[in-house]
């Protein structure tokens, strides 16, 4: 049985390395703590390589060159080479692939491998890319062309990633050169690797000055990632468990929900990866449990969710007014699938001379999900659904329901639903915010093994959810915003594989009309007459239109830039033109006056 790193400390195991850093392996059960990766086996100074995480030129801001909150050594920012090899097998810590992994060293991935992605990267070959802002480094086109070492290497190759998603290819290097990057690409394509490979890479390359663990009980992470859902928080941890396997790089998870001592206590054992919940880790601040003194990333994903009103105030106060760096100094990496204009507008006071990466098109993963709008009464929408799954089942891989998820509006609504689907022999559970997070967690993984393949769930299921062999999104009550229904269907047609999207449709949802019938069409659906004439009339019906799937720089708005020269690179398999001027929230760039600015009109229609 393999042990984990935790179970080793607790144990006073041998494999933990000793905290003076030492290279042997010491077998007394001395009191050992926890060393961060840039203490493990340090090298001697002259054996450094020279700054520079790719092969480009180094970053135009200055953040490598501030030597940090806590007036320790100067940070030199990433450094290829440096003790990577280091963690390999000196730290015991559970393997997150299981019997998944495959041995790395083994070369290249076989045909049966790579079939085993089930990513369509053919879906993405014509996807357009547009990007803002100064010196954006160009895109990388393989994993092999980034060095960043062996370690994350095989963790690329235990993922059976083949190649990068164009959102990895763009975002990685714009991120390994220390830039702050507001990226918005389609939902399942890869965002989480996109911002936490650069992160691990930074941390493991780093020479980052040493936190101060030792005779306290605060810990300092050096990397912090939030979101907005527990369940969405506890799989970014492990993904990022894979990515950071056998590098030394610790990630430690905290949400609410969970009894907080265990929490603690794999905080105590040493976290150089954060991935929180923001009520949680404000609970954990105020405790003097986390110091964010020495966090030199903080990625923020679903990030236009996570700036909302109702998660605004939270973050502010966890950037703003506790101890973390100002921008400019850390490095901030913005992901989601969605950025409307006026969220864009209030994370810029979060980032310095950012770089805008907007990836594919309308509807994020667009072709890849056939998406169905039916007009049904509310009294018919049971029947409907019945009519909908029994087809389903009907047509599913020996009479097995394939796995649908079904979206409501209400926590009672879906109760209710779940009930009468569980009576009518169609096995359901749901998820929602008036369950306990055990019942929530169970209900997940009941869902995701096929036990129970019908999911009732209200929005908390909506954003970042991998799911794999959804094949069905159903929303039973379309949601009041476009931009939620985009990250709903989303939970379907991931990583290049296709799905199915049905909504519902009636009198109740007419301001959703125009904006569902635009993003229908510019995903390629066939977009019904009734819907189309609904359409049409909305404006009575106060619907408006987003433009895109939110994915424009707001800094080339006219009213942000009145008298700037604001250029971009689109690059839709075209050429890219050198970019200028972009930047918001600081970094010398003269502020947002405010208000709404005109609808623009898309550089990809
Ligand atoms: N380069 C790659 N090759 C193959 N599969 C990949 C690659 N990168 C990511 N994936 C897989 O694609 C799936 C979707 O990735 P991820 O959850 O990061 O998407 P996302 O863009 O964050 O989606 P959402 O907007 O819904 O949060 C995951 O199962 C992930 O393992």
């Amino acid at each position: 049985m393999s042990s984990s790193w935790a179970d080793a400390v607790e144990n006073g195991s041998t494999d933990i390395i000793p905290t003076n850093g030492g290279n042997e392996r010491k077998s007394a059960p001395t009191k050992l703590s926890y060393v961060p990766p840039h203490l493990r086996n340090r090298p001697p100074p002259a054996s450094e390589p020279p700054a520079s995480s790719l092969n480009g030129p180094p970053s135009s801001n200055d953040r490598f060159r501030h030597s940090g909150p806590t007036n320790g050594p100067e940070w030199a920012g990433p450094r290829p080479g440096y003790g990577r090899q280091a963690y390999r097998g000196r730290v015991r810590e559970a393997n997150p692939f299981g019997k998944d992994d495959v041995d790395a060293d083994t070369g290249p991935l076989t045909t049966e491998q790579q079939d085993n992605t089930g990513i369509n990267f053919d879906a993405y070959e014509d996807i357009p890319v547009e990007t803002s802002g100064d010196n954006v480094p160009p895109p990388v086109n393989t994993f092999a062309d980034i060095e960043w070492g062996d370690a994350i290497n095989m963790n690329i190759k235990r993922c059976k990633y083949v190649k990068p998603t164009p959102v990895q290819r763009h975002a990685i290097p714009i991120s390994l050169a220390g830039r702050d990057l507001m990226a918005c690409a389609q939902t399942g394509s890869g965002k989480t690797a996109a911002f936490c490979f650069p992160i691990i890479s930074g941390i493991i390359n780093g020479n980052h000055p040493p936190n101060k663990q030792r005779g306290t009980r605060t810990v300092f992470p050096l990397a912090l990632i939030l979101s907005p859902t527990r369940e969405l928080t506890v799989q970014i941890q492990g993904e990022a468990a894979k990515f950071a396997f056998q590098t030394g790089v610790r990630v430690v998870v905290a949400y609410g929900g969970a009894p907080i001592h265990g929490q603690l206590r794999e905080l105590d054992k040493g976290v150089d990866i954060l991935v929180a919940t923001p009520g949680r880790l404000v609970d954990l601040l105020e405790r003097a449990k986390v110091s964010l003194q020495m966090i030199r990333y903080l990625a923020l994903d679903e990030a236009d969710r996570m700036l909302d009103m109702g998660f605004e105030p939270q973050i502010r106060k966890i950037v703003e007014q506790m101890d973390m760096p100002p921008r400019g100094i850390r490095q901030t990496l913005l992901f989601s699938a969605t950025f409307p204009k006026e969220i864009q507008r209030l994370a810029s006071d979060f980032l310095s001379n950012y770089i805008f990466l907007a990836v594919g098109r309308v509807g994020s993963s667009t072709d890849l999900i056939v998406q169905r709008v039916e007009f049904v009464q509310e009294c018919d929408k049971r029947s409907h659904l019945m009519d909908l799954i029994h087809a389903q089942r009907a047509n599913g891989v020996h009479g097995k329901q394939a796995l649908t998820l079904v979206f409501v509006e209400t926590k009672k609504g879906a109760d209710a639903l779940e009930h009468w689907l569980c009576l009518n022999d169609f096995p359901a559970t749901t998820i929602h915010g008036d369950r306990t997070q055990q019942e929530r967690e169970y209900a997940l993984k009941s869902f995701k093994s096929g036990r129970t393949p019908m999911l009732v769930a209200t929005d908390v299921a909506a954003r970042g959810l991998d799911i794999p062999h959804v094949a069905h999104v159903i929303n039973f009550d379309l949601p009041n915003d476009i931009d939620d229904y985009v990250h709903r269907i989303g939970r379907t047609g991931r990583a290049g594989k296709t799905g199915l999207a049905t909504a519902f449709f009636n009198e109740n949802n007419m301001s959703m009309a125009k904006p569902l019938a635009e993003l229908m069409k510019e995903a390629n659906q066939e977009v019904p007459d009734w819907l189309t004439r609904f359409a049409s009339r909305a404006s009575s019906y106060g619907g408006k239109s987003k433009g895109r799937f939110g994915g424009r720089d707001f800094r080339r708005d006219s009213s942000y830039n009145n008298n700037r020269t604001g250029n971009t690179n689109t690059n839709g398999g075209g050429s890219r033109t050198a970019a200028a001027g972009g930047g918001g929230g600081g970094g010398g760039y003269g502020s947002y006056s405010g208000g709404n600015g005109p609808e623009f009109s898309s550089a990809w229609d």
